[in-house]
């Protein structure tokens, strides 16, 4: 096949909040990376505050040339005329709000997951950015992990473990919440706060993406289990098991503030063997470790990919040739998956009990 010639496209960003991880984001976007797939301008940065913007750029991307001009309030983002595309880095509650602010600028947008408070939400959104011709996206970075897409290969094209019946996932932080004022974003249930929208996505993503190769409209529908320990009425744990009742498998996806799970956070079983992911949370995978039924610890085949940043840089460069190409939406995160997910946690959160003002 003949060398294609053709550079990577540029995107150029507008990121609105400096929280943790926009501050994760924008350093991923700056890495330079032999192998990138795009080029990412990093030209504007709106923040609550312009000395919390600036010293956001001072501390976190301070040799980024020439530096992203800095605001006080997000709507100069939207109109920015120098912004293709918003990353969206808020608390869950104002996702809704930021996306349509954004998508009426005629922007593209990135936002983060949960993509919203609920499916009802999120299908707001995907009609305003139809409506308005422009690109949308839940920023599932965890799905673009080349790590992710090689064990999804080997679980369901090559078959490594034979038949998958069962898949146990889990994301627990540590996160002492009883410090935490009522405002934060892990208490205040205005702004999505639980565990389920925090963490339990990722832990979700595991077991459907284990459990089926294919995901929104073409994905078999799991049936929802689901319990939840509730404090007020924020999650402080969640299980949610899916279970697919054309074989029986099932996932048992779990989340909780209360303790931080050790470093293998996932087990895959199949027919002819297991595999175990291993990696700082469900949402950060380094490694994973494939065993052939009766192999033992050391017998395994250990697959692991470099991940030179955060590991937020493979979603953004898909988006960026996503736009590059005219798409509207992804194919790894289409909008279809976004609102399978949060329907799951709506039903999760039907069962369990955890509310949302937004709900009533
Ligand atoms: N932390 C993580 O590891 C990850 C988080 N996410 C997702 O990213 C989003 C943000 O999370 P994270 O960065 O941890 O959150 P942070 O609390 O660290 O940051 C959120 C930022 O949003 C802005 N903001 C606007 N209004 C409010 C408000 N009322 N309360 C709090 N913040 C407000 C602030 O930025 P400013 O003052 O500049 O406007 C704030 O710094 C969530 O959707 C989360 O699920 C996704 C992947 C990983
Ligand atoms: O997405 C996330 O992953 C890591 C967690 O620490 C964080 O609370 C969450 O938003």
């Amino acid at each position: 096949m003949a060398a294609s010639n053709k550079s990577p496209p540029t995107l150029r960003w507008g990121i609105i909040a400096t929280g943790q991880i926009s501050s994760w984001f924008v350093r991923d976007l700056s890495l330079s990376r032999s192998d990138a797939k795009a080029k990412h301008v990093i030209a504007a940065i709106g923040s609550s505050s312009q000395e919390k913007g600036e010293a956001f750029v001072k501390e976190w991307i301070p040799k980024v040339d020439p530096a992203p001009k800095v605001y006080a309030g997000y709507d100069n983002i939207y109109n920015h005329p120098d912004v293709d595309i918003v990353y969206i880095g808020t608390p869950h509650g104002f996702h809704k709000q930021n996306c349509l602010a954004a998508i009426s600028a005629g922007k593209h947008v990135l936002c983060e997951k949960a993509f919203t408070l609920n499916a009802r939400d999120a299908k707001e959104v995907f009609a305003a950015a139809k409506e308005k011709g422009v690109f949308v996206m839940e920023a599932l970075w965890t799905r673009f992990f080349p790590l992710v897409q090689e064990l999804q290969h080997l679980i369901h094209e090559e078959k490594v473990i034979g038949n998958v019946h069962r898949v146990f996932a889990d994301l627990g932080l540590d996160q002492d919440l009883a410090s935490l004022g009522p405002e934060s974003r892990l208490k205040n249930p205005a702004l999505g706060a639980g565990t389920l929208l925090d963490v339990c996505i990722y832990s979700l993503t595991w077991g459907l993406l284990s459990l089926d190769r294919n995901i929104g409209e073409a994905a078999e529908q799991p049936v929802i289990k689901a319990v939840q320990t509730l404090s007020d009425t924020i999650d402080v744990a969640s299980t949610v098991v899916l279970f697919y009742p054309s074989t029986g498998r099932q996932a048992i996806c779990t989340s909780t503030a209360m303790f931080r799970t050790p470093d293998v956070f996932c087990r895959i079983e199949g027919s002819e063997g297991h595999i175990t992911v291993e990696g700082v949370s469900a949402s950060c995978p380094s490694a994973f470790t494939v065993y052939s039924k009766g192999q033992s610890l050391s017998e395994g085949k250990r697959f692991t990919t470099p991940n030179p940043g955060f590991g937020l840089f493979w979603e953004a460069d898909a988006v960026a040739e996503d736009i590059a190409a005219g798409k509207k939406e992804n194919t790894i995160m289409p909008w279809a998956e976004t609102v399978r997910v949060l329907e799951i946690l709506d039903e999760a959160r039907r069962q369990g009990g955890a509310r949302f003002p937004v709900d009533d």
